[in-house]
């Protein structure tokens, strides 16, 4: 497999202080003081333990980030070796998962004759700009995998807990970027190889290429897969962010509930004050596909429990130009699995290998 990498933004930016409500980029106690002391002052942060419990909460959640990629790969590792599923088919995609409809785009999407406009028609909804709704899987599929995650969820096994700063995981970064939380992350679950990777080459990215290839749609070659489940008792919502993805695969599992539309507004760039939000109902077995800097939420459920899954699609082709995450060339550090979906371009390879002969 290509070696993938992340920026190493990661460990400085989009940091969340839950009690200023407040996004920071933290390189030095030196530039931090600079930049937030004043907008901190005006919060309420006025007296030096005040911040000092700041710096100090600032350390933890870099520490929690430096250990995530260790955490999880140990996590992974126990599941592997204690977990035993109730439903072990799940884990492998079958054709008989799919919703025919689904299966049917796909087949045209493959065919010599695909268009965009082609493929339009066979999309049951595009709900919003760019926006495409259209049945995935079959109701009995979802049932089973909804069972298998809350199999998990009640196991030993170890999962990915809460960050610090936030309730049940969800921490909502600058510009509303969303960090990983108290969601299944299905790498560790063991669903990447045989599910979720032969899902995005062999289904969906003839599609992505059809409808997204000015942004990375047809060069789609690594993914983050998690499930966000809400419930009256933990999340209800969720804030108004891009993702760090090219193309997002967001499907509604399940079970029974009432609300939590999705909510789409503009690209990233464009301010929160001058767009105008498009609601978006989302159907138990259907996906919406959206581009990752697109930015949306969800709205609170009012009753029930919300289970989706989530893809995070990545083009390393486009990617390498720009990291979406802090938007600039990303500084490659080295990482396990898909990281964040950037690969090293083969000059800087050799470069690479280069300097590790020599030290
Ligand atoms: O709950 C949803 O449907 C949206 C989830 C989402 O946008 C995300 O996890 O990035
Ligand atoms: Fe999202």
């Amino acid at each position: 497999m290509e070696r993938f990498y992340s920026c190493s933004c990661y460990f400085t930016d989009n940091i969340f202080l839950e009690d200023y409500k407040l996004h920071i980029r933290f390189i030095s106690e030196n530039q931090f003081r600079k930049n937030y002391q004043n907008i901190l002052r005006s919060l309420g942060c006025v007296s030096e333990d005040q911040f000092r419990d700041v710096t100090g909460k600032i350390q933890t959640e870099v520490e929690r980030r430096r250990n995530h990629l260790v955490n999880s790969a140990e996590r992974a590792a126990v599941v592997k070796e204690t977990y035993t599923p109730l439903h072990q088919h799940v884990y492998h995609l079958q054709e008989s998962f799919l919703a025919p409809e689904f299966v049917e785009m796909v087949k045209y999407s493959n065919s010599r004759e695909a268009t965009f406009e082609g493929l339009l028609k066979l999309i049951q909804k595009e709900a919003a700009p760019r926006v495409f709704r259209f049945p995935i899987f079959r109701k009995e599929f979802c049932n089973e995998l909804i069972e298998e995650l809350e199999h998990f969820e009640q196991s030993e096994a170890p999962k990915g807990r809460p960050n610090t700063m936030n309730n049940y995981g969800v921490t909502f970064c600058l510009n509303g970027h969303r960090e990983e939380g108290y969601n299944i992350l299905l790498n560790e679950l063991g669903f990447d190889e045989s599910f979720i990777t032969p899902l995005r080459e062999m289904y969906l990215r003839p599609i992505t290429a059809l409808l997204y290839s000015d942004c990375g749609g047809s060069w789609l070659d690594s993914h983050k897969a998690f499930t966000v489940k809400y419930d009256l008792k933990e999340d209800l919502e969720l804030s108004y962010h891009y993702d760090n993805a090219e193309v997002t695969l967001n499907v509604s599992l399940g079970k029974e509930f009432t609300d939590g539309n999705l909510f789409f507004g503009d690209m990233r760039q464009v301010p929160v004050s001058e767009t105008e939000c498009v609601e978006v109902e989302h159907h138990v077995t259907e996906a919406l596909l959206h581009r990752g800097q697109h930015m949306h939420g969800a709205l609170p459920i009012s009753s029930g429990t919300r289970w989706n899954l989530i893809v995070w699609m990545r083009a390393s082709s486009h990617r390498n130009k720009l990291c979406p995450m802090c938007g600039k060339t990303p500084a490659l550090v080295e990482s396990d699995g898909f990281s964040d979906g950037f690969t090293m371009p083969p000059e800087d390879a050799t470069a690479h290998n280069v300097a590790c002969l020599l030290t």
